[in-house]
C-alpha cells in the first residue's frame, strides 16, 4: 500500500508512514482547531515534493487563502502559475473580480454537479494528487440527510482520479462526533482535532479515529501550531 505523508512533524509516524493513497479522510474539529492550517499544510508538502495538489474554498475567499498560507511561508503563487497547484473557488460565485482572477468558479452550490464538475475539471488540468476541500460541511448544510450521498459521489470522483483527499469537516465546540454518521461512515479515515481548556489554557490535540488500509496510533496526541505549521509534540505518549 502506498502511503502518502502529510508533511505535519509527528503525524506520519503515528499514521505509520502517512495516509493510504486514493483515501478520502474527513479532517474533522471545532472553530479554531486548525483544520485549515493542516489541510494547506498537507498541500504544500506535496507541493514541495513534486505532487500537486487543490484546494476548494467554501469558508473564505481564495484571496485570503493564499494570504493565510503566505504567513506560514507557503506562497503557492508560483505553483498556480507552473500549473501545480489549482484553487477552486466556491466562495464567490463569481461576484466581484474575482471573474478575472479565478480559473476554477462554482457559480452555484446549491447545484453538486456543477460543484463537481468544476472540482473534475481542475484535478484533469493539474493532475492533482492531493485534494482539499474546506469545508465539505458547507456542502450540506441545509440539506443533512444527503450528507452521505455527497460524500459517496464526492469519494468516487476523487479517489476514481486518484487523489488523496482531506474532507474539513465544521463541528460545534462541544459535538462528540465528527460531522454526522452518514458522513463518518462514508469516509475512508478521521482525524479529530480538539481544543480544550484546562486549568485556563487551551491544549491543542488530535486522535486518529480510523484510517482504512493501515495500522495507526489510537492514542491521543498533542500538537501546537507555530509559525512553520503544525506539530505533533508527543508523537508516543497519551494525553494525561
Ligand atoms: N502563525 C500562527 N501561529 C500560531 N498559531 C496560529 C497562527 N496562525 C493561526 N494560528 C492559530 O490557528 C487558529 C486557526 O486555525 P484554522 O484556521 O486552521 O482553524 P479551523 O479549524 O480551520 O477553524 P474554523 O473552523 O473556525 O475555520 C487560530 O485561531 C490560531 O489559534
Amino acid at each position: 500500500m502506498n502511503k502518502i505523508k502529510t508533511g505535519i512533524e509527528g503525524l506520519d509516524e503515528i499514521l505509520y508512514g502517512g495516509i493510504p493513497e486514493k483515501n478520502v479522510v474527513l479532517l474533522s474539529g471545532g472553530p479554531g482547531t486548525g483544520k485549515s492550517i493542516f489541510s494547506q499544510q498537507f498541500l504544500w508538502y506535496g507541493l514541495q515534493n513534486g505532487e500537486s495538489g487543490i484546494y476548494v474554498a467554501l469558508e473564505e475567499h481564495p484571496i485570503q487563502v493564499r494570504q493565510n498560507m503566505k504567513q506560514f511561508g507557503w506562497d503557492i503563487k508560483p505553483f498556480e502559475e507552473q500549473g501545480l497547484f489549482a484553487m477552486v473557488d466556491a466562495f464567490t460565485a463569481g461576484v466581484g473580480k474575482s471573474k478575472e482572477f479565478e480559473k476554477y468558479i462554482v457559480m452555484d452550490l446549491t447545484d453538486l454537479r456543477d460543484f463537481i464538475d468544476v472540482l473534475r475539471q481542475a484535478i484533469k488540468d493539474i493532475d492533482a494528487k492531493r485534494v482539499v476541500i474546506d469545508s465539505v460541511t458547507t456542502l450540506y448544510l441545509n440539506k443533512p440527510a444527503f450528507a452521505r450521498n455527497i460524500i459517496l459521489q464526492l469519494k468516487r470522483v476523487l479517489a476514481g482520479l486518484g487523489c488523496t483527499s482531506l474532507l474539513v469537516s465544521q463541528i460545534s465546540v462541544d459535538e462528540r462526533g465528527f460531522g454526522g454518521p452518514g458522513v463518518e461512515h462514508g469516509v475512508d479515515g478521521i482525524i479529530r482535532l480538539d481544543l480544550d481548556e484546562i486549568q485556563g489554557e487551551l491544549k491543542r490535540t488530535l486522535i486518529i479515529w480510523k484510517m482504512r488500509g493501515t495500522k495507526h496510533s489510537l492514542k491521543r496526541h498533542s500538537f501546537e501550531i507555530t509559525e512553520n505549521g503544525i506539530l505533533i509534540t508527543n508523537g508516543r505518549e497519551v494525553v494525561g
